[in-house]
């Protein structure tokens, strides 16, 4: 059987360089080239914590798509560009994994038609962590029985966009079977603008941005005398790799855009 080819956008990047050591080790995958806004021309091996690596470096994503053309394209970079990447990746034929988080809803609309043109599948996953994923869904559960809802994401002070791509999902997926309601008070006032957080059908999204922090979220609920409070921590980026793994491995198998990993865990 010959060796699925990947290529990893963003490969200097916290989540980028795991992702490297994950396709290093994993037996059935080559690294078949890096996107490197910065550096292309040479070789992975040139970089700090890299030695070894003979991978050839691109710094224009059509250029790599050409010459390269891999099997999978995993995308760990920024919104801007992530977009950019996963377009061309899909227009010639190759099938993106995505990490990257903060696409727009238009975004992933127009990547689904993109997807059902060339008939090849995507995999845009908010959390790789299979634990933020039952997160996620234990709490699409608990929103059919609770109306009142915050969400408390909690992240590394590096972190580019907030609300995180996984306390979207998660509004989004409590959303699809909660009875909207405005929370609190009808009344209520900020005093400070933003003490109340983003606000999604209703629902409050808080985002905390701390050094030493890695990536953490809790979904709690609230109802007569009782509150529910479900938890998710992330304390390194080896828990996103399996299920990047999953996307990798599942991504060649289907032809269709998939937003979310709990929608191939079962
Ligand atoms: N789905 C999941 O489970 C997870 C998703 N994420 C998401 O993954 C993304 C990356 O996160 P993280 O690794 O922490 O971020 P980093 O900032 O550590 O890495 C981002 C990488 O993208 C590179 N980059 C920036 N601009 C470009 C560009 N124009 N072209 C190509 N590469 C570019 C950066 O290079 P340089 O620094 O040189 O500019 C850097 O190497 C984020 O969107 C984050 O939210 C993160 C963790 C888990
Ligand atoms: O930037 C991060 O670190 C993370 N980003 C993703 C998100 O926005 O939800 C996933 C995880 O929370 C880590």
């Amino acid at each position: 059987m010959t060796n699925l080819k990947i290529a990893i956008a963003g490969p200097r990047g916290r989540m980028g360089r795991e992702a490297v050591l994950l396709v290093q080790e994993t037996e059935g995958y080559e690294l078949a080239a890096v996107l490197d806004h910065k550096n292309g021309g040479g070789l992975l091996s040139d970089f700090d914590g890299f030695a070894g690596m003979e991978v050839p470096v691109y710094s224009d994503v059509q250029l790599l798509m050409q010459e390269v053309h891999p099997d999978v394209l995993i995308d760990l970079t920024t919104p801007e560009v992530g977009m950019l990447h996963t377009k061309t990746a899909l227009e010639h034929g190759v099938r993106p994994v995505v990490g990257t988080t903060g696409f727009t809803k238009e975004q992933l609309q127009e990547l689904e038609e993109l997807c059902h043109d060339k008939g090849i599948g995507c995999i845009i996953a908010p959390n790789f962590a299979l634990g933020a994923v039952l997160m996620m869904k234990f709490s699409q559960m608990a929103g059919r029985y609770f109306q009142d809802v915050e969400i408390i994401e909690l992240h590394h002070d590096q972190k580019l966009d907030a609300p995180s791509g996984t306390a979207v999902k998660t509004a989004e997926m409590i959303a699809e079977v909660r009875e909207t309601k405005q929370q609190g008070h009808p009344e209520e006032k900020e005093t400070i603008k933003g003490a109340r957080g983003a606000n999604y059908d209703g629902m409050h999204i808080h985002s905390v941005r701390l050094p030493g922090l890695i990536a953490h979220q809790q979904v709690m609920f609230g109802a007569d005398g009782q509150t529910l409070t479900i938890r998710h921590d992330s304390y390194n980026r080896a828990s996103f790799m399996s299920g990047v793994k999953l996307a990798v491995d599942t991504v060649v198998k289907i032809d269709t855009l998939v937003y979310g990993l709990e929608n191939i865990i079962e």
